[in-house]
């Protein structure tokens, strides 16, 4: 019984692997017909080792995909200046068609500024505001890489977004990088959508009522067995580094041992929606150089 669902991992490296070689295709064909190749500029500002992993396994994607990628590495305490004269540039290199600001940003740099500052149509994070209300008001162009990908995890899994329709998706976490922007695809691709967070009452029993539920919550095996519905697919979006018997290992925001037992199909970490991230950073790439060329409408995801 306890293994009645084993075998239900979501592999979310090989669906990743699969979207980058689509993408590399499609940007082989965009250099032979318009003569472009699509350009991401990478910024991180000060050393910290995990943005480092990060931005690396980006700019090695990148090369995969076969696009431009450039990394910009300014010191700890670069000013809001140095930065924001940097991302203006950038704003006006037309050989640049996506710029991201790796997050978070050391104190005392403001991080809303930066977003806003970043051209609407080089924002391949999906995190300007132009870019959040179109998301919300159904006109999409460049949407959070990490709510993309956890949509298009669940669409393959479920062999179209048409099976998603009216399923209970319980959302935990609602930053503006991955829990609202996951319940606005979510709510669009029309599952009814709960959102819970730190102040919810109850919530392992909303938990329980999902038949999908995403964890996006940044606290390391919080989610149990007791919190989700036997049957339900659950997608682990957090990357938490624990210390285990001295060594240091990643675990997600799901305790994947006991809730794989239960659920019908898991993504596990590492190895799930990490990968799918950076894959969907590299379509929103390919899609915002697409804009830039043709001047065209958005681009639907
Ligand atoms: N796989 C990937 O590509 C990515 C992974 N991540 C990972 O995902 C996780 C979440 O990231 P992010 O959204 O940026 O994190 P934030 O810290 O910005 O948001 C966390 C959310 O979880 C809620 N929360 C915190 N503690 C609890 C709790 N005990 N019970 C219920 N809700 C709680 C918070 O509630 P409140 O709003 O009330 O404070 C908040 O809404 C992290 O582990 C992060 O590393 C993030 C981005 C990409
Ligand atoms: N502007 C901005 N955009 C982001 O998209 C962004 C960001 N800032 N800041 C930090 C978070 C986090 N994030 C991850 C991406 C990939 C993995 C990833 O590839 N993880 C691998 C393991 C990596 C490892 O070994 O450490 C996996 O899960 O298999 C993880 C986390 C993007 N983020």
């Amino acid at each position: 019984m306890s293994d009645r669902y084993h075998e239900n991992r979501i592999d979310g490296k090989a669906m990743a692997d699969r979207l980058v070689a689509d993408v590399a295709k499609q940007v082989a064909t965009l250099k032979q017909t318009e003569h472009v190749i699509p350009g991401l500029a990478v910024v991180i500002v000060g050393d910290d080792p995990a943005s480092k992993v990060y931005v690396g396994n980006k700019i090695k994607r990148a090369k995969e995909a076969g696009l431009n990628s450039i990394k910009y590495e300014l010191p700890e305490n670069c000013t809001q200046d140095e930065l924001e004269q940097l991302i203006e540039r950038l704003n006006n290199d037309a050989d640049v068609h996506g710029i991201l600001v790796q997050l978070p940003l050391p104190k005392p740099l403001s991080e809303a500024r930066v977003i806003e500052l970043i051209s609407a149509e080089k924002d391949v994070d999906g995190f300007h505001p132009q870019n959040v209300g179109r998301l919300v008001a159904g006109q999409h162009s460049l949407v959070p890489c990490t709510p993309l990908g956890c949509l298009i995890m669940l669409r393959e899994h479920f062999h179209g977004e048409a099976a998603l329709s009216g399923k209970h998706a319980v959302v935990i976490g609602r930053s503006n990088i991955v829990g609202k922007p996951l319940a606005q695809l979510l709510l669009q691709a029309n599952c009814t959508v709960s959102i819970v967070h730190s102040r919810t009452r109850d919530i392992e029993t909303l938990c329980r009522q999902a038949d999908i539920l995403i964890a996006a919550v940044g606290r390391p095996q919080l989610v149990e067995k007791n919190w989700v519905k036997p049957g339900a697919v659950v997608i682990d979006v957090g990357i938490n580094a624990i210390e285990s018997d001295g060594a240091r290992k990643l675990v997600g925001d799901v305790d994947f041992a006991s809730v794989s037992q239960v659920a019908s199909a898991i993504t596990p970490v590492p190895g799930g929606v990490g990968p799918m991230t950076i894959a969907c950073l590299m379509q929103n790439t390919l899609n915002a150089a697409r804009m830039q060329i043709q001047h065209s409408d958005p681009i639907r995801t």
